[in-house]
């Protein structure tokens, strides 16, 4: 949903024939103009340390580094982090320091300016897709009896249509032969995956427990498989399952549901093909919360000891994302 500011929309939508019986999805993918809550001529406060730098997260424009976000251009922090850069990084780095060394006191109208020539839409190295043979009545509907509730969960069935995307290869961030082109937060994905929605425009851990849940009711096998087939990249490449598809996320993970997913998957589907290697992947996510977030406890009561997995996350600075809630609290 659009955050403040008027919209400044990327649609895609689709003509998909088997889409006929539902409207075809028109999905905004990027959404939020600056809407800072001071004047423009306002400056900006100095003597602000930098975030200190992380270990996982070492961009300097979205992580570490002097952050665009002490200046509250957008209502919600995350709308800054999602942009990508329109230039390498190491321009829009130098680009930034000339603009605080050639003025002492750098206005919020400099600021947008900035910003607005050096980074593109938030989300736009998403696209959103149509899904192929959408079936508007699935069978579960037809057992629902109240035709209000029926004709209300059919609704929401649709929905999921607004909620589908891909890494748009077109606009991604990457090393091509002339070098770094730009640089974004999103962490890119191989596969299809469903988006929680509003400002959480890439794909969550959890969550996807539970869009899981609605997809097989809906009969998208296809959609679950693709999430799994994310996640199993995720596993072999990152070695655990990240909060959500973003750089800035790296430090933190969610329940690990992975295995709830999986086991739903192959009741419904019966596809114990996709276990040769999901297994073990999923042993190896065990592997990884035992070695980085158990600790054992010894009860006081009756001396025994128990290991316990519990969230953590190895992290001095501010979370990227939520910078200025925060700070200002
Ligand atoms: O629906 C996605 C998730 O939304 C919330 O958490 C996310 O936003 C928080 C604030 O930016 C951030 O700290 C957290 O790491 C993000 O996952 C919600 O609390 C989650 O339950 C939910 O998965």
């Amino acid at each position: 949903a659009p955050q403040g500011g008027n919209p400044s929309s990327v649609s895609s939508s689709s003509s998909d024939a088997s889409l006929t019986s539902v409207p075809a999805p028109t999905v905004t993918v990027s959404t939020v103009v600056a809407s800072p809550t001071v004047s423009s001529d306002a400056t900006l406060p100095s003597q602000i340390p930098d975030p200190p730098a992380q270990s996982w997260c070492t961009s300097q424009i979205f992580c570490a580094g002097p952050t665009v976000n002490v200046a509250g251009l957008y209502a919600d922090p995350k709308t800054f982090v999602d942009k990508p850069t329109s230039a390498s990084a190491q321009s829009v780095l130098a680009n930034f320091k000339n603009l605080t060394n050639s003025s002492s006191s750098l206005t919020e109208s400099q600021l947008v300016n900035f910003v607005d020539s050096k980074f593109g839409g938030e989300g736009t190295e998403l696209e959103g897709l149509p899904i192929p043979d959408f079936n508007p009545s699935p069978s579960f509907l037809q057992n629902v009896t109240d035709p209000l509730v029926r004709a209300w969960s059919g609704v929401v069935h649709g929905y999921w249509t607004q909620l589908i995307r891909g890494t748009n290869q077109s606009a991604l961030c990457s090393e091509g032969d002339a070098g770094p082109k730009c640089e974004s937060t999103l962490i890119p994905l191989n596969h299809t995956f469903v988006v929680p929605g509003g400002r959480f425009r890439e794909q969550y851990y959890w969550d996807s427990y539970w869009i899981v849940q609605g997809l097989i009711k809906s009969e998208l096998f296809d959609l679950v498989n693709a999430t799994l087939q994310n996640f199993m990249d995720e596993l072999e490449t990152i070695g655990f399952i990240p909060n959500g598809g973003r750089i800035y996320y790296l430090n933190r993970s969610q329940p690990p549901l992975f295995i709830n997913m999986l086991a739903d998957y192959v009741s419904a589907t019966n596809d114990t093909a996709i276990l040769d290697r999901a297994l073990p992947l999923a042993e190896r996510e065990l592997t990884w919360w035992q070695d980085n977030r158990t600790v054992n406890v010894t009860s006081p009561f009756t001396n025994q000891t128990y290991a316990v997995a519990r969230y953590a996350a190895a992290n001095t600075a501010p979370r990227p994302e939520s910078y200025l809630t925060v700070c200002l609290r």
